[in-house]
This record gives C-alpha cells, structure tokens and sequence, in this order.
C-alpha cells in the first residue's frame, strides 16, 4: 500500500474515540487519504451540494459518496477537468496580461515602475473572466454531469450510469440536447466570470503592492498569500452564481426547464430558501486559497521567465 494510503481520515465516531486510526484494510467509515483524492472530492462535493438536495453539509456527502461509490467515486468527471485546466488558466492569464498590455503599454517588467490603474486592471481581468468562458463551459457541463452520477461503479447485473466517460457524455449531450446543449448554463457561467476575475485580479494587484516596497517585484511569500486570498474573496463573489450554473447545467437531464438564470434563482430560492446561494462556500473558499496560490506563483515566475 502507497504511503499517503496509509494516512486515514477516521470517520466513524467509533474509530475517533477508540483512536485506532493505523488500521490494515479500509472498513466502511474509513476513508484513506491522499492529495489528489482530497482535491477530487473537494470539486465533486462542491458540486453534489450545490445540486442535489439529500446531502446534509461537506461531512455527509463525502461519507455518503464514499459508502455508495467507494474511492473511485471521487474521481467522477476528473479526467477532463485535468485536460482542460491548462488551456483554460492560458486563456485567462493570456487575454489579462495582453489586454493590460494594450491598456497601458507597459510591459509586464515596466509596470513595477509603473504600476496600472485598478480600473486598468480590473477591465483586463474581467476581459479574461468573459473569454475563458467559451473553453470552459462544455468542459464544466461533464464535469458537472458525472459528477453528480451517484451510480456504483458497474457490477454485473447492475444499471450502467447514464453516462460511461467524458467522452460518451460529450456524444450524449450533443445527440439529446443538440450541439448548443454543450454550453447550457454558459450565460450564468460568464455572469459569474466577467466580474468577479475582474475582483480576483485586482485583490491580487492589491495585496501584492501592499506587501511590496514600490518599485520591486513581489516575494514568493507575498505572490502565494496574494493569489491565495485573491481565490478566495473571488469565489465567495462567484459562489451564488455557481450554484445557479449547476442547476442550470443539469436541467438538461433533469428535462427540467428554467426559463433563464433568473427564473433559476427565484424557483431555487422559492423552494430552498436564501441559503440556497451560499451551498458550496465553504468548500468553494478551502480550495481557492491553495489553487489560487499556486496558480499565481506558477503566473508570476514564467513572466520573469519569458517577460
Ligand atoms: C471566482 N473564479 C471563477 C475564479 N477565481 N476563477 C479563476 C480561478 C481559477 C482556478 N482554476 C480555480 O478554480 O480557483
């Protein structure tokens, strides 16, 4: 067994009490930990709460995910999002640096001399926010869809789930729902988008300059904390929207039909409450601080590298 297999998140009361945790087989309520299982069950837990109404908060989704669908549960609807995150994060810092570039004429080098405006860099990053949408949207919409398949991995005798693989899901989606059935939820998507990297990029801007003498670039230090907290101011912004993404991107299954990204708000707040908006925030703002972090850092070092 792997090392990171050996480390055990203990569920069950029973095994906190007891504090057996270095156990030789998992057991039902035992849940082995590893990095990437963590981040997959992150996103597909973000995911099934802001979608479906059976889980109780983070605790009884990931319980209920893994007792129904064992670890391979959390890598639903991973493999695309793992393919797609570098076109994606290239669209983004490609249209925001060459959109600041054309605002201000400055080379990336120049602007710690000469900083940018916040209008200058809010209206890059919201640029990015509105052109990273077309890449993203149909890999969000199968993302989300296998996600929330809550089916067993295949036994013999046992229905298939609805959808075998990104792949089959994309082919499903394109003959059921026609071609455009690809970027259902889109709208709400770029609602989300446009403003709030418009926010993430100026946090970022100003926690940098605030922990940096004028006139130097950044520490490692500050550019982390920055793109850190910068993740998670935007996506507790994005959150109320993402929610109605969701819904929106699995009325297609559901043949449930919203009329636009209003008529899903009131029929969500009508028959969930306010706290509907706010499902998938905490999860949403635990991940945002590491991502984001390495995100930015990753940014920073190849403009210093190529800029
Ligand atoms: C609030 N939003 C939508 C963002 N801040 N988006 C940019 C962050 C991208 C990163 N892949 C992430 O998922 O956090």
């Amino acid at each position: 067994m792997s090392p990171w297999l050996m480390g055990r998140f203990p569920i069950s009361p029973a095994l906190l009490v007891s504090g057996r945790a270095e156990q030789e087989e998992p057991e039902a309520g035992a849940i082995p930990v590893h990095p990437s299982w963590a981040a997959c069950s992150v996103l597909l837990t973000q995911v099934r709460l802001q979608t479906q109404t059976t889980y109780r908060g983070i605790f009884d989704c990931v319980v209920k995910t893994y007792r129904h669908e064992s670890l391979l549960g959390f890598f639903k609807g991973m493999s695309f999002p793992i393919a797609s995150i570098a076109v994606v994060n290239s669209v983004l810092f490609g249209v925001y640096s060459n959109t600041l570039l054309a605002l201000t004429a400055t080379s990336h080098r120049e602007r710690r001399a000469q900083p940018p405006s916040y209008a200058h860099v809010f209206l890059a990053g919201c640029t990015g926010g509105f052109m990273q949408v077309y890449c993203l949207a149909p890999f969000d919409l199968i993302k989300v869809r296998l996600q929330n398949q809550t089916e067993p991995r295949a036994r013999p005798g046992s229905p298939p789930p609805r959808y075998r693989g990104p792949v089959h899901c994309a082919v499903s989606i394109c003959q059921e729902e026609g071609p455009r059935g690809l970027f259902r939820g889109a709208w709400a998507l770029m609602l989300r988008d446009t403003p709030t990297l418009g926010i993430y990029f100026v946090t970022y801007e100003w926690l940098c300059r605030q922990s940096t003498p004028e006139g130097q670039s950044p520490s490692s230090a500050s550019v982390l904390v920055a793109g850190g907290f910068a993740g998670i101011l935007s996506w507790a912004v994005a959150t109320p929207l993402d929610v109605i993404k969701s819904r929106m991107q699995m009325a297609g299954l559901k043949h449930r039909v919203y009329r636009g990204v209003l008529d899903c708000m009131a029929s969500s707040v009508r028959q969930e409450g306010l706290g509907v908006f706010f499902r998938g925030l905490t999860i949403n703002s635990a991940r945002a601080f590491p991502v984001n972090a390495v995100i930015f850092l990753s940014y920073e070092y190849l403009l210093r590298w190529w800029g």
